[in-house]
């Protein structure tokens, strides 16, 4: 049977990149989507706005939404401080694999707990099952309608704390309507739009960056 995108992704990541190189697992990934077949990776451009909120940020403890092939998780962690506690949630146990194996790729594996599940059964154990007090950074790159419900969620447990950066990818294209009016307009939140494209393409797009009031 024909193979699916991601293990074409990965394929390409085992084809043309260092074992070992984050740096060469984001390019061969970004050559690969660019050139040969696009995926839904947060991508190079708005990839450098990404990192520079991971080093801005310098974060102890991160969670992503939606860790797809991996290529926003290998971004992150590379960037990482020693020790930093880096948990990554994505449901689909095929594509989970397919993630696991491009993080191997990069030597990454050590910095990244891939966990299996949905967000929203997963945020609320996130204290008592994997020991996280509060999120200094969170991704947020998973189904869109999810975005605003899984705020409200990290609200309610607890998981955010005065100065905690949520950066959303998708907000225009394809957008995350609810989620922008609602973290764009509470006196709980000071957001910043940074402007750019989505993936591999002249398509407008871009991240919103939210910090938490408390
Ligand atoms: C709801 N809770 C959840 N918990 C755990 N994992 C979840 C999840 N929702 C989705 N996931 C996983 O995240 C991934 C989903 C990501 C959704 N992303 C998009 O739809 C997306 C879509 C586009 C896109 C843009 C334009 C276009 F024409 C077509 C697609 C661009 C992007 O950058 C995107 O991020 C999958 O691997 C899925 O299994
Ligand atoms: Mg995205």
């Amino acid at each position: 049977t024909r193979s699916t995108r991601p293990q074409r992704l990965l394929h390409a990541v085992q084809k043309n990149a260092t074992r070992g190189d984050p740096r060469s697992v984001i390019n061969a990934i970004d050559q690969f989507c660019r050139h040969k077949e696009w995926a839904m990776n947060v991508g190079d451009e708005k990839g450098c706005i990404l990192d520079s909120v991971v080093s801005e940020v310098n974060p102890s403890t991160v969670l992503e939404l939606g860790t797809y092939c991996g290529y926003s998780t290998v971004r992150i962690a590379r960037l990482l401080p020693p020790g930093a506690k880096f948990i990554t949630l994505e449901f689909n146990p095929k594509v989970a694999k397919i993630a696991r194996q491009v993080i191997a790729w990069a030597g990454l594996e050590d910095k990244i707990q891939l966990v299996e599940g949905a967000s929203g059964d997963l945020i609320p154990k996130m204290k008592e099952q994997f020991g996280v007090e509060t999120f200094d950074l969170v991704f947020l790159d998973h189904w869109k309608d999810r975005y605003l419900p899984d705020t409200k969620l990290m609200e309610e447990c607890g998981l955010l704390k005065k100065g905690s950066i949520l950066l959303a990818d998708n907000v225009i294209c394809p957008g995350t309507p609810d989620y922008l009016e609602y973290i764009r307009n509470s006196p709980r939140y000071k957001s910043q739009y940074f402007k750019s494209h989505l993936e591999y393409t002249k398509v407008e797009d871009g991240l919103e960056k939210s910090v938490f009031l408390g």
